[in-house]
């Protein structure tokens, strides 16, 4: 699914008016109709709602849901804050709407800030996606209360005074929402993780906007849904054998870290692959036989680290290279004959990554359109170098991208996958119990297994990034947050597989 820019976004807003010909205020009633029905389901009307309107039709949206909530039994308290003579049209109609149980009280000055009960609700209806320079004055005093009320405060759209599509200025006042409801599609800010705070838990609540606009908007931003990757997943033909389905080479493991193969193994063959041959230090050779039957298993000279690639490259389908393979001289020197002497599509993570970052000559060997990275923060920053912020990381990841028009995958809370034409897609699945040692090294041997199975290396990256986080997902049902390891992932990689695909395996 498309991301959309503010611009884009009130775009949307105006084809749909003029498309469906309606009013504006009908949309806006529409979008109070819809936040209404997501705030219902998730509070009971006991507790007090306290809702905050600026000027415009975010503040808007706020008068209506006021009326919404009011019609069905929640004690509802608004105040508006701003200059009404300037107020839009849109609000004014929903400001002589309000019925006359609600009066809509001023604020004028900080002072006249309501007292706010424990167990309230705040609804924020400041700013929406028309904020047009940073909040400061009144409304940042306003802003700096609600954030310090402590109570459980709801986002109408926007988190007000976050721009959704580039850096807020930092002198900025911003709101830290618990929940922020946007409408129709998430904004680009929330899937960067320098918003956490502000942003809180989003969802999205549908208002029918114009499906052919947004079906021929540019943008280089995506998210991927269940519905885009289940279109995505191959079903298994009849008549098979291993043969169809590829046979991968992972280079992985070092004295100490052969936890590392075994993981990125093992998640290799969960995830479909026809073969696997692991090459290791020869230290881990009796490890993996033991831990991995059913992977091949090729013993390097050196008992220690990787020290020779194995013979015969042409006989593999894809490489997967880097888990526990630490960064010696000679280990360097594999990596190195790996890009400048095989035709085959790469996987580099971990180390393989933080060895290519820390040389230009290997940089200047990366074989185009072939090599997936895949780094966490600081071996993105190792390969590609500082950023100030989340937007201009995101630029940088772009620009490495085109230049040696390679894919990324950025782990992180939504994973951002970057093809060489410098389209970013953000996955939607995942959850912080898989911020531990070992889930890289899963995903290396997801997405490893996909490309031997003659995914594109784009199909691949969307695919094993979202099967990873649904099998954190479905981990987390089990054995919660705090306990997930991620051998957990591997065990629940099959049920995330099925539930891309429900009904194949009883089609037959
Ligand atoms: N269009 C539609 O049909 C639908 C729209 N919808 C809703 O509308 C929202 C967008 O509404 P919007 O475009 O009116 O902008 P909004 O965010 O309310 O703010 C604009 C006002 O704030 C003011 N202002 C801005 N920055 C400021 C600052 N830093 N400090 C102080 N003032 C500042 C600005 O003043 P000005 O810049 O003109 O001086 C203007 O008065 C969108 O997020 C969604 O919630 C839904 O109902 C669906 C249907
Ligand atoms: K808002």
């Amino acid at each position: 699914m498309k991301i959309l820019t503010a611009a884009q976004t009130r775009e949307a807003d105006a084809q749909t008016i003029t498309n469906e010909n309606i009013a504006s205020v009908d949309l806006m009633e529409r979008a109070a109709l819809a936040f209404t029905c997501w705030f219902e389901n998730k509070f009971l009307p006991r507790q007090s709602v306290y809702i905050f309107a600026g000027p415009g039709n975010n503040g808007g949206d706020g008068l209506a849901v006021a009326r919404l909530l009011h019609e069905r039994s929640y004690p509802v308290k608004v105040f508006v804050i701003g200059d009404l003579t300037n107020a839009s049209q849109d609000f004014q109609i929903n400001h002589d709407r309000l019925p006359a149980a609600i009066a809509a009280t001023p604020i004028v000055s900080i002072a006249d800030f309501p007292s706010i009960p424990e167990r309230a609700l705040v609804i924020d209806a400041l700013f929406g996606t028309g904020l047009s320079r940073p909040v400061t004055g009144l409304f940042a005093e306003v802003i700096g209360k609600m954030n310090n009320s402590k109570v459980c405060v709801i986002s109408i759209d926007v988190p007000s005074g976050l721009y959704t599509d580039k850096q807020t200025p930092s002198e900025g006042a911003i709101i830290r929402a618990t929940h922020t409801v946007s409408f129709e599609l998430p904004k680009l800010a929330f899937f960067l993780p320098q918003h956490e705070q502000y942003v809180g838990a989003w969802h999205t609540v549908p208002i029918g906007l114009s499906p052919k606009y947004i079906a021929e908007a540019k943008t280089d931003h995506y998210f991927t849904t269940l519905e885009d990757v289940q279109q995505l997943l191959k079903p298994r033909r009849k008549f098979s054998h291993k043969g169809l389905y590829g046979h991968a080479l992972l280079l992985c493991g070092s004295l100490g870290k052969m936890g590392a193969a075994v993981l990125a193994a093992r998640a290799c063959l969960r995830s479909g692959v026809g073969l696997l041959t692991v090459h290791a230090p020869s230290v881990g050779y009796s490890i993996l036989q033991t831990a991995v039957p059913e992977a091949m298993t090729l013993s390097d000279p050196n008992r220690r680290v990787l020290s020779k690639l194995p013979d015969q490259m042409d006989k593999y389908s894809v490489v997967g290279a880097g888990p526990g393979i630490g960064t010696e001289r000679q280990t360097k020197t594999v990596i190195g004959q790996l890009l400048a002497t095989t035709s085959l599509p790469l996987v580099l993570d971990a180390d393989a990554i933080n060895l290519v970052g820390s040389s230009d000559r290997l940089k200047a060997q990366l074989p185009r359109n072939r090599v997936i990275f895949t780094p966490h923060p600081k071996e993105f920053e190792r390969l590609v170098g500082k950023s100030k912020d989340d937007y201009d990381r995101l630029e940088n990841m772009r620009e490495f991208c085109r230049e040696y028009a390679c894919y990324m995958v950025l782990k992180g809370s939504h994973s951002a996958i970057c093809t060489p034409e410098g389209e970013v897609y953000f996955n939607t699945t995942g959850n912080p119990g898989m911020a531990t040692g070992g889930t890289g090294d899963v995903l290396t041997g997801i997405v490893t297994a996909l490309v031997a199975q003659n995914y594109t290396l784009k199909e691949a990256c969307l695919l094993g990034v979202y099967l990873h986080g649904l099998a954190g997902d479905l981990a987390r049902e089990t054995v919660g947050e705090i306990s997930l390891i991620a051998s957990d992932l591997i065990e629940q990689l099959p049920k995330a597989f099925r539930r891309l695909a429900p009904h194949q395996d009883l089609a037959r």
